[in-house]
């Protein structure tokens, strides 16, 4: 079976220390995943090795069953992973649809095709208007991105990060910052978007977490040391020993 993503043995190490060691996963196409696990368990690391930001030690990263370890990130993306930092992706300056058309034009399948560009346009056009609808700001067309608020600038975020096509999203804390109310939205609009694509997401609330994933692997001190269903991970005795029990216990303590 070809997976979407596939980690083999994946290490990384900053000097002499070990940080990542020895991760393996196998996620298959459209499947959520939910990366959880301790402050610097390596979760991030993780994510920078999958996107090329990152070089490993050893192991390899396997997208749609192609090797992408060591390849440079702009080159990943054109392979079809797409990853969403906070907000850093978007143009303050530019209109909402402005900014969707940027990141049409620049995607993959418009990037290298400058000579044909004129020709292309309505299509660019189209696409950056489908996207518009799918992240539901069809009345924020001609605001200025920084203008929104700070949760339509992560709606914005993600209709950025989709516009490519790219089958394997991963997003970092999507919805850090935001209130319960807007975070409940967003998680259903990332469901909407995400359908039938890969999806990778690093999470600290764990009500964020369970709604969303599929599947949830666990990061503990550089490994996974689960991943399955999330009733099967809530569940595992192991998890709420390293890593879930606390968590939950200091979540419900806060009111979460
Ligand atoms: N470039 C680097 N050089 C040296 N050490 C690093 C580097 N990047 C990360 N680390 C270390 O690797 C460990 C894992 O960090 P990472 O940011 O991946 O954890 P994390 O699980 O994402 O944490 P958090 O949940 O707090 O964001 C940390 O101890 C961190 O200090």
């Amino acid at each position: 079976m070809t997976y979407a993503l596939e980690l083999k043995d994946l290490r990384k190490s900053f000097g002499r220390t070990d940080i990542i060691r020895g991760v393996d996963l196998q996620v298959a196409q459209g499947e959520r995943v939910g990366v959880i696990g301790p402050n610097g368990a390596g979760k991030s690391t993780l994510f920078n090795l999958i996107s090329g930001r990152l070089e490993p030690s050893s192991g390899q990263v396997l997208l749609n069953g192609q090797r992408i370890d060591g390849k440079k990130p702009y080159e990943i993306n054109r392979l079809g992973l797409s990853r969403s930092f906070q907000i850093t992706n978007i143009f303050p300056r530019l209109s909402v649809f402005e900014n969707l058309r940027c990141a049409v034009l620049w995607s993959p399948g418009y990037r290298y095709t400058f000579l044909r560009f004129l020709s292309k346009l309505d299509d660019v056009n189209q696409r950056a208007e489908e996207l518009l609808e799918m992240i539901h700001m069809g009345k924020k067309r001609d605001v200025l991105a920084m203008n929104l608020t700070y949760a339509e600038q992560r709606a914005l975020e993600i209709g950025v990060t989709i516009a490519g096509g790219a089958n394997v999203i991963l997003l970092d804390e999507p919805t850090a910052g935001m209130s319960r109310a807007e975070t409940s939205r967003f998680i259903e609009l990332i469901k909407e978007v995400t359908v039938g694509k890969t999806l990778l997401t690093v999470e600290h609330d764990m009500g964020v977490v369970f709604g969303l994933a599929d599947k949830i692997a666990v990061v503990v001190y550089g490994e996974v040391i689960a991943y399955d269903e999330p009733e099967k991970v809530r569940a595992s005795q192991k998890v709420q020993e390293a890593y879930l029990g606390s968590v939950i216990a200091a979540q419900q303590e806060g009111g979460h």
